[in-house]
């Protein structure tokens, strides 16, 4: 479980990106911060593995502050995947991907065997692991950044906007196998976009936030959108627009769900 109690940061400059943030993030299951550019999302990820310390407030894993553990080997403790991958452009494939076990003291050949496993579980042949990431795809690059998050197997996984660099279709693969895989791992993942559908797709907990870190709703995707908590949430998770306004007309005997332009959006399931 990750705690965030009373947690604000100002930086240096005075900008007051996190105001008094609270929230729990149950283990094993997915939370996705969701808001407008600026609004606080990335420096709350990195406040879980000190890249950003917060000004005043705690966050706790398991109940410890992790203002107590050391930086760098908290750091190797938690897989982090970032926006454009950002893998290392003069090593190969494998070698990027087994960065985090080589800095944990792990053996080359060790390491080896283990990245080879990680770029298998993310879904990437094998042959790809000797190429250099500039001879990838896009897509194949964000699955190289997911298997260098999870190489390590560690119990939390922080992702900031992984899958915002890479066109749609692309995109949507990658979330379905994002979601394969946390039913296979069962991982304590936190994850930021933009994007709601991303969110609502990926997140166990949705958390949609205002300019400084303000929560301005946190539920299931079903809670938010059964109950939005304001004018602002509505309008973020897209109720005033037609496409969630959904209803049921019947047609051919069939109960067909329409949105609120009248166009079909698929058929009631009798079963
Ligand atoms: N190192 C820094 N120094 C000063 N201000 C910063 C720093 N890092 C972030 N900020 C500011 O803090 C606020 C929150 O930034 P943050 O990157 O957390 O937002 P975000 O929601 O992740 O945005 P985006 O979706 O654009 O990545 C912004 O106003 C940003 O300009």
């Amino acid at each position: 479980m990750i705690e965030f109690r009373s947690v604000s940061k100002t930086f240096a400059d005075g900008t007051a990106a996190v105001r008094d943030f609270n929230l729990v993030l149950p283990s094993h299951t997915t939370t996705v911060f969701v808001g407008s550019s600026g609004c606080g999302k990335t420096t709350l990820l990195r406040m879980v593995n000190r890249l950003v310390e917060p000004s005043s407030g705690q966050v706790l894993i398991d109940d410890v502050d992790v203002a107590t553990r050391h930086p760098v080997e908290l750091r190797r403790s938690i897989g982090y995947v970032m926006q454009h991958a950002g893998l290392l452009p003069h090593r190969r494939v494998l070698d990027n991907v087994a960065v985090p076990l080589r800095l944990s003291g792990v053996s080359r050949a060790e390491a080896a065997a283990r990245a080879l496993a990680a770029l298998e579980t993310v879904g990437l042949d094998p042959v790809l692991a000797r190429r250099y990431p500039r001879q990838l795809s896009g897509g194949q690059q964000q699955r190289v950044g997911v298997a260098r998050g999870l190489v390590a197997d560690p119990n939390i996984l922080l992702m900031d906007e992984p899958f915002g660099a890479v066109d749609p279709i692309v995109r949507d693969d990658l979330q379905r196998e994002l979601l394969r895989l946390q039913r296979e791992l069962g991982k304590t993942i936190v994850f930021v976009t933009h994007d709601v559908d991303e969110a609502f797709l990926l997140g166990d907990q949705v958390v949609i936030l205002r300019k400084g870190g303000q929560i301005a709703q946190a539920g299931t995707p079903a809670e938010i959108l059964a109950d939005p908590a304001d004018d602002f949430v509505r309008s973020f998770v897209g109720l005033d627009r037609a496409r969630r306004t959904l209803h049921i007309e019947e047609r051919a005997g069939r109960q067909v769900v329409v949105d609120g332009d009248g166009r079909p959006a698929g058929v009631l399931d009798p079963a």
